[in-house]
């Protein structure tokens, strides 16, 4: 195409709203028009899906549930009274919460204020309040925010290391919609222990953010825990982080936790038109149909030109991957639906894997995210003319067109700046295109089947791992993994047997092995006593 229609092509398909000022470009997707008129049914179908999603249909079939973040920023969506006052009360106790622990109103046993916080969950209860923080903290905020995100003993060591002489100091938000999710259980028991370890009492340093009547619910009851804050049913993990999981550890930074929800509600609003083309949702939705023929054959590669937003692409990897990831639709036909997401931010990543974009194979598109203010307060110039900022920008530009000169195809969302109100309408901005694109093709996106098969596996490796050591323990003679596996009945298992041994033996578990670790057949394990 030629320059003078691509800036045509760039006016026509150019979606801007000047109340967030927001812009959508996605001129540079290579999709004619005939293909946006055959999707013309398709979006009807999905804006109807949409709607009765956001009126309290069942939109997730598969867990028998409510599908509702729209209502946690607009709560008179709520399809009834008694949910609306969940919302509204929660956003109330979130609120008084966050204050009382600025004014030390609410404080530990030994000390006037909490200083830090450490922030205990994963996945959905993790990736919106770690986006969030490096987005919008400020550098002056009330309180500290760590996260232990992951069951990694040197993570965890290293972070209790940290805050070994702040702990009297630290309240402790342990965070699980579920409240059964390993991970998250056992930083809790190793952050409990650390507390135990100074003589403090864990319960008046920690906070639980947790669906009604869960494991953690239960925990934190008969520990005498400060307060518990609902995760509610029908609000998913990777849709959280407007709901209490968010909130919370946002409130306590001093993020002004209204504006989040405002700009999250502006959105939805503009998102909520069924009209593609005043619907920045569904102009990407439909973009992401037109560039993987709606078999998510291309990758999205996510480049926040903004240091604040680089956690962005991995918040946006849950939410689309376990979102879109799926091998069933609706119908019950296996599909293998998905839409791959990386990428960590312009122009650090230019100096990275952007060589490969450029020239090699081309199975991705680009999504760029431009913020138009530089910084507060007037640049300095690194040339005559030209400063730090307007590199960043001509860089993003420049990527941009070489791209496109290449057949390499792109999104350009831009924003003002990086503020509450922004990043709630990003945030809101992707939660309905997923729903939307899930819609175009045909699949439950709130249910996560296949994280279960994982979870499954590894509670089985746990098991055997038991059966092992209590093996190990009953013989007096050295045995080799083939015959430890034999005697287990478990001889399809001997691999993970392998494995087993091989941790237990590096951690010094009790485990003797003898002979060449290269050679697992010919190994002699016996239990050390
Ligand atoms: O909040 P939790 O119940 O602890 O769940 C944390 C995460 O775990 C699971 O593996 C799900 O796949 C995620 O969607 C969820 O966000």
């Amino acid at each position: 195409m030629d320059k003078a229609k691509l800036w045509q092509r760039y006016q026509d398909w150019l979606y801007y709203n000047p109340d967030l000022n927001f812009y959508l470009d996605i001129s540079r997707m290579r999709f004619s028009d005939e293909f946006v008129q055959a999707m013309q049914p398709r979006f009807e179908k999905a804006f109807q899906d949409m709607a009765s999603l956001e009126t309290g249909a069942i939109a997730n079939p598969d867990e028998n549930r409510m599908v509702g973040h729209y209502w946690l920023r607009n709560p008179d969506l709520a399809p009834n009274a008694e949910l609306k006052a969940e919302i509204t009360d929660t956003l109330e106790q979130i609120k008084t919460f966050a204050a009382q622990i600025h004014s030390g109103y609410l404080h530990p046993p030994q000390e006037n204020r909490f200083t830090d916080v450490i922030s205990v969950g994963i996945g959905g209860s993790a990736l919106g309040p770690q986006f969030v923080s490096q987005a919008l903290a400020p550098l002056d905020a009330p309180i500290n925010l760590h996260f232990i995100d992951n069951t990694d003993p040197t993570g965890i060591d290293e972070l209790l290391t940290t805050l070994r002489d702040r702990l009297a100091r630290t309240l402790v938000i342990v965070i699980s919609k579920s409240g059964g999710t390993p991970e998250t259980r056992n930083g809790m028991i190793e952050v409990k222990q650390a507390y135990e370890a100074q003589n403090l009492d864990f319960g008046s340093h920690a906070v639980a953010i947790t669906g009604k009547g869960s494991k953690l619910d239960q925990i934190a009851t008969t520990e005498g825990w400060i307060t518990t804050f609902p995760m509610h049913d029908w609000v998913g993990g990777r849709t959280s982080e407007m709901s209490a999981v968010g909130l919370v550890p946002a409130a306590l930074q001093g993020i002004d936790i209204d504006a989040i929800l405002s700009g999250a509600k502006t959105m939805d609003n503009l998102t909520r038109r069924a009209e593609l083309k005043s619907n920045p949702a569904a102009l990407l939705s439909l973009a992401w149909y037109a560039v993987g023929n709606g078999k998510g054959e291309k990758d999205m590669v996510v480049l926040p030109y903004k240091d604040r937003l680089s956690l962005f692409s991995r918040y946006l990897q849950q939410l689309v991957m376990e979102s879109l990831g799926k091998e069933k639709d609706l119908d019950g036909n296996t599909v293998y639906q998905g839409l791959a997401v990386y990428g960590n931010k312009g122009s650090t990543d230019q100096h990275a894997y952007v060589q490969q974009l450029r020239e090699g194979v081309p199975n991705f598109f680009a999504t760029f995210i431009e913020v138009l203010k530089d910084r507060d307060g007037k640049s300095p110039e690194v040339e005559n003319g030209v400063t730090s900022g307007d590199y960043l920008s001509g860089l993003l530009q420049g990527t941009r067109l070489a791209l496109y000169d290449n057949h390499r195809d792109s999104i350009t969302i831009t924003v003002e700046d990086v503020t509450p109100r922004h990043v709630g309408a990003l945030i809101a901005l992707y939660d309905r295109a997923v729903g939307l694109y899930a819609s175009l093709v045909n699949i439950n996106a709130y249910h996560q089947p296949g994280v279960e098969a994982g979870k499954k596996a590894a509670a089985s490796v746990l098991d055997l791992q038991r059966e092992v050591v209590s093996l190990l323990q009953q013989e007096n003679t050295p045995l080799s993994v083939p015959e430890i596996a034999q005697k287990l009945n478990a001889a399809e298992k001997v691999e993970i047997i392998y494995k087993i041994i091989r941790h237990l033996y590096s951690n010094g578990r009790g485990i003797k092995v003898e002979g060449n670790l290269g050679e697992p057949s010919r190994l002699q394990v016996s239990w050390q006593n």
